[in-house]
């Protein structure tokens, strides 16, 4: 998109919300429109940052004009952002994980009438892990697949969304749904492990910002690929440039691959 893009932050005052409102104020691009927070939240009505005019704000009513939402709120944020998006025509970004059933539906539906482009890791790191391990689950067919992350214990869902994603593409590799091999925890679990299966394992505590790991388990020799991630800006970063390729485009669900591809000129 050529001129500035009118963009509004959903989830403001979180973790992922503050390093969005902050590198978005210092970037050219973009002009903050709205910072849009809890009903409940301690900083309701106070100013985004020192000096600043715009305040944090529950009221999408009182929204102006936008091109495009980023949302990083939760699941019930995420509601009234997708229905502000569906009612004005503003593209949308999604960073919440931990989406059910419903609002996964809500979303997908929603993807015929706006652009939305989702992903659970805006990380460059993840999107090429994820290729490499879809690489790696198709070479090494018979090897057991485990995929490990560990999180800061304020983080609501398990296991992330990140993990899920690379459940996903190890099952495409192999040519098999996720749902059909999934493991999410072994307790209570009897008899030896079953052949395809993909697991899960959940860490959470302190500060941890995000980490995964996929191992892929032959005999005598295991291959693990790994990602850690010590700094918010890397996510906050690939939504915002998410935003910026985003607004003004047609209708349709899009991805981080294809704004990669389409930027790498693949
Ligand atoms: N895709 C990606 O790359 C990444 C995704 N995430 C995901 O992003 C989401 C947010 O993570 P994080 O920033 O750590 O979480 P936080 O809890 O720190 O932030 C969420 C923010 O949303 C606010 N909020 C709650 N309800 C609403 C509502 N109805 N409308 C608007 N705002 C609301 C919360 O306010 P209050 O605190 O007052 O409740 C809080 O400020 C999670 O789902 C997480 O998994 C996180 C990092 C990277
Ligand atoms: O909640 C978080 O913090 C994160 N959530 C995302 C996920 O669920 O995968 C991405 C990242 O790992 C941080």
């Amino acid at each position: 998109m050529g001129e500035v893009v009118r963009v509004a932050v959903n989830g403001a005052t979180g973790r992922m919300g503050r390093v969005l409102v902050d590198l978005l104020r210092r970037d050219r691009r973009f002009d903050l429109v709205a910072a849009i927070t809890a009903a409940d939240a301690q900083e309701m009505g106070a100013p985004v940052a020192h000096g600043s005019q715009l305040r944090f704000t529950h009221d999408w009513a009182g929204v102006p004009t936008l091109d495009v939402v980023i949302d990083f709120s939760g699941p019930e944020g995420l509601q009234a952002a997708l229905q502000h998006c569906l009612d004005s025509g503003a593209a949308l970004v999604v960073g919440t994980t931990g989406v059910g059933d419903a609002l996964e539906a809500r979303l997908a539906q929603a993807s015929r009438h706006l652009p939305l482009l989702r992903s659970a890791n805006f990380s460059l790191g993840v999107a090429v892990l994820s290729r490499l391990l879809r690489q790696a689950a198709a070479a090494l067919a018979d090897w057991d697949l485990e995929i490990l992350e560990a999180h800061h214990n304020r983080k609501e869902d398990a296991p992330s969304g990140t993990a899920l994603l690379l459940g996903e593409a190890a099952a495409a590799g192999r040519g098999v749904a996720l749902g059909e091999q999934v493991v999410f925890s072994r307790e209570g679990r009897t008899g030896p492990r079953e052949a395809g299966e993909i697991g899960f394992a959940v860490i959470r505590g302190g500060d941890i910002v995000g980490e995964h790991t996929a191992m892929l388990i032959g005999h005598g020799e295991r291959l693990e690929l790994a990602h850690r991630a010590t700094d918010r800006g890397i996510f906050a970063r690939g939504a915002i440039e998410a935003a910026h390729w985003l607004a003004g485009r047609p209708p349709g669900g899009y991805d981080l691959d294809a704004m990669l591809a389409e930027r790498s000129g693949g």
